[in-house]
């Protein structure tokens, strides 16, 4: 492998995914992500967005194709993945601290002191703005703090892929922008190369450097780049640039959904 593959990013070829024999839930295709990229997914109910997420996790086997992580099999050698699902999937028995506390144990067990661990649990509970609440237990929080939760953890688990499910669909309009600025404000700081899957086309347009537009059946992955990734992220929504991306990614479904 030459070096220049080692920061060559998320690397899915031909990849087709099925969970039995008979129709592939996903694919074949083929999708890039250059290192530190982030890309939107979008496409119709039940085109194979989450089956894509699960097999990149590493949580189905049954795929032929490759997934390449910077040059090498992604699951010979097991990057560390952050994946923020829809549901928070948050342990409603352990509190806030101790959530991210036993992801971090079941992730990198023994890998740093417990001093340094618990501080970066507390820094990651600050930058989403939720340190006050480390001693509450998931049940007590709403929706969108516990989503807080959840993106908490996937950062603080210093992941190399961060996947994102569809992970502010249940929350409301302003709950929502409140966590895209705050996801993409921490992301920045921390750039993974992260592959985010939405059904919303502004959510799509709001956070991605390019908008992956999937066909049903996850055969064709239409890549559009994306201007309005680049502007201040409060000035994107009126910009014309994010009119005109409306436009495209509405024609585009409507030509291949
Ligand atoms: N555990 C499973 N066993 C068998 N088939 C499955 C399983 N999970 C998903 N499928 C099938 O695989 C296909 C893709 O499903 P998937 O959940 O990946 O779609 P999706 O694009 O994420 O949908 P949505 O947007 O509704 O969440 C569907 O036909 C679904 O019925």
């Amino acid at each position: 492998m030459s070096s220049s593959s080692n920061k060559d990013g998320l690397r899915i070829n031909g990849l087709t995914i099925s969970y039995k024999e008979g129709t592939p839930a996903f694919g074949p295709a083929s999708l890039h992500i250059p290192e530190h990229g982030i890309y939107t997914l979008i496409g119709p109910s039940g085109c194979g967005k989450s089956t894509l997420l699960r097999a990149i996790a590493g949580l189905l086997p049954w795929y032929t194709g490759d997934i390449i992580y910077n040059g090498q099999a992604a699951h010979g050698r097991d990057p560390l993945i952050g994946l923020v699902p829809q549901t928070y999937g948050l342990l409603p028995w352990k509190n806030v601290t101790a959530n991210l506390r036993t992801a971090l144990a079941v992730t990198l067990p023994g890998r740093e002191r417990k001093e340094e661990r618990e501080e970066r649990i507390r820094r990651w509970l600050e930058a989403m703005g939720i340190a006050d609440l480390a001693g509450r237990y998931p049940l007590s929080l709403s929706g969108g703090q516990q989503q807080r939760v959840a993106v908490a953890r996937a950062f603080a688990l210093l992941p190399e892929i961060m996947l994102l499910d569809e992970p502010f669909s249940a929350l409301d309009a302003v709950t929502r922008e409140t966590l895209q600025r705050l996801f993409l404000e921490n992301w920045r700081t921390h750039p993974v190369t992260a592959l985010f899957v939405t059904h919303d086309v502004e959510e799509a347009i709001l956070l991605g450097e390019r908008i992956v537009i999937m066909a049903p059946g996850g055969r064709e992955l239409d890549i559009i780049d994306n201007p309005v990734f680049s502007l201040k992220h409060e000035d994107k929504r009126s910009s014309t640039e994010f009119f005109e991306q409306t436009k495209l990614i509405r024609k585009v479904m409507q030509e291949k959904w």
